[in-house]
């Protein structure tokens, strides 16, 4: 394992130095095997349980590394705040794998740091393990994202509404780079950081565009493309965020922080389950538009280094964001199209994609269930006189538009069955693993989801276990920042 700390090395405007706070009594709750094997981790790493609890708690650290708290700002909820920071979360190392891909290795809940304002530094069990089930579940699904490599409980209390258990997660992520890691410079007027942080990350995650004449605004370009790419997939599978703050907008496009996120049952794009989100900021259906303008705050923090002029930087910002939204349609119709089987999108397509989301919010149907009923109905007859019953002509419109010859329907329920998964990490049943690994300090029934979420797009043995609908259809649930 190479390892290195390049984000220390940026130097004391970009972060602190600070070793993590030890713990009681460490336990490794959740090892991702399959993550440690994908990126060559293990021959660096010590081989049994206790020593890897050690490290991931925090109380050991490997020898190389030098652990950092990073600094950033952020919009949240709108407001914006010029002093974040990682106020829980210890940069331990960077480390590059085989592929010559360079990644950040960070534990959260290891402590305070000079960021925590009045926070405790901790982390609870359940939203660490929440962390880890929904990245595992949101990579096996093919959408971008951090992931967990470790969950270990610390064998010490958290104090939240009620007490709870502690855990330190650890997070891999392509970087922790944040819009609100530019937008901290920018408030500050400080240009010069602005512009290391600028260079470090088209160096880290963009090096092709070193030659660019504008290397900046095809900086901005790239990430927002990244982002469209983020938030389509989002869409495809049914995941609201729930906090899309800048500070939780990762420049690598990876989906970042998990505290309120859930997934979407009933179709409605007004779908809300945070707590603190009474205005419906982030809701399922205002992503995009969320997404938009956070792409702008980083537009806004970047703007003096896009021209010197003033007006020209804006001028090229500005026709750059309004640039998002028929990139954003472009990519979110042909994911739709997908979802229906269809590879290429026309004008008829869209109004046909149209109605059906349209039905679905009426009928008040569910997401994934619906879609994929639509896909096994191109092979099963039962499903498709059903379908016929509850969609009536748009069904078969639908059918029309696949065509009738059997090599059509093949490909059309190819693409279908990669773009719709069998099952989703469902808010109920995320809910009953976190209760119970919380109350027996036991993974197994994390392990049972993890193993379907694992295959989202096949149906193994105990598929159908996790494939049911809540019985109030999600109408009383909500989720927490409560961290
Ligand atoms: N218990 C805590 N102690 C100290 N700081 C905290 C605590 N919980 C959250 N924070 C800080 O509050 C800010 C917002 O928290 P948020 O829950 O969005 O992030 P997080 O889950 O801690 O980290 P990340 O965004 O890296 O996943 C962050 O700067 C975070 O470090």
């Amino acid at each position: 394992m190479k390892i290195s700390n390049t984000y220390l090395q940026l130097g004391t405007a970009f972060s602190e130095s600070i070793n993590p706070l030890p713990v009681a009594d460490p336990h490794l709750l959740l090892w991702n095997q399959s993550l440690a094997d994908k990126l060559a981790l293990s021959q660096g790493l010590p081989d049994n349980e206790n020593a890897l609890a050690q490290l991931f708690s925090g109380n050991d650290l490997l020898p190389e590394a030098s652990p950092i708290a990073c600094v950033y700002a952020g919009h949240q909820f709108g407001q914006f705040n010029p002093q974040l920071g990682d106020g829980r979360a210890h940069l331990l190392c960077e480390f590059v794998d085989d592929h010559q891909q360079r990644w950040d290795l960070q534990l959260k809940g290891s402590g305070p740091t000079r960021y925590s304002r009045r926070g405790d530094g901790r982390c609870a069990l359940g939203p660490a393990i929440r962390e880890y089930l929904m990245s595992e579940a949101l990579h096996a699904l093919g959408v971008p994202t951090t992931r967990c490599l470790a969950v270990v409980t610390t064998g010490e209390t958290v104090y939240r509404d009620l007490p709870k258990p502690g855990a330190v997660v650890t997070r891999i992520a392509s970087s922790h780079i944040r819009v609100g890691s530019f937008q901290y410079f920018a408030a500050k007027g400080d240009v010069v950081s602005l512009k290391t942080l600028t260079d470090y990350t088209i160096d880290r995650h963009f090096p092709t565009l070193k030659a660019a004449a504008n290397p900046v605004l095809e900086l901005l370009g790239a990430v927002m493309d990244k982002q469209i790419t983020l938030i389509v997939e989002w869409m495809r599978i049914g995941f609201i965020h729930g906090v899309m703050n800048t500070d939780n907008t990762a420049i690598s496009g990876e989906t970042i922080d998990f505290g309120p996120c859930a997934m979407l049952g009933i179709y409605h794009p007004g779908t809300v389950y945070s707590s603190i989100d009474s205005g419906g900021r982030y809701a399922f259906g205002a992503q995009p538009s969320i997404c938009r303008w956070n792409m702008a705050r980083l537009a806004e923090a970047l703007l003096p280094l896009i021209d010197e002029d003033p007006d020209k930087a804006l001028a090229q910002a500005e026709a750059l964001i309004a640039d998002f939204s028929p990139r954003f349609e472009q990519a979110y119709q042909t994911m739709l199209g997908a979802k229906l089987g269809l590879d290429e999108i026309q004008q008829t397509d869209v109004a046909l994609i149209t109605e059906l989301l349209e039905q679905m919010q009426e009928q008040q149907l569910d997401y994934t269930q619906t879609f994929h009923q639509l896909t096994r109905s191109l092979t099963e007859q039962q499903i498709a006189t059903k379908l016929q019953d509850t969609l009536g002509d748009w069904y078969g419109q639908w059918r029309q538009h696949i065509g009738n010859d059997s090599k059509q329907q093949q490909a059309a329920q190819a693409l279908m069955q990669q773009s719709n998964p069998v099952v989703i990490p469902r808010n109920h049943h995320v809910e009953a693993v976190l209760q119970t690994c919380e109350l027996t300090n036991c993974s197994a029934p994390a392990d049972a989801l993890l193993k379907v979420l694992r295959s989202p797009y096949q149906m193994l043995a105990e598929t159908a276990d996790y494939q049911d609908l809540p019985t109030d259809n999600d109408r009383h649930y909500q989720t927490f920042c409560g961290t």
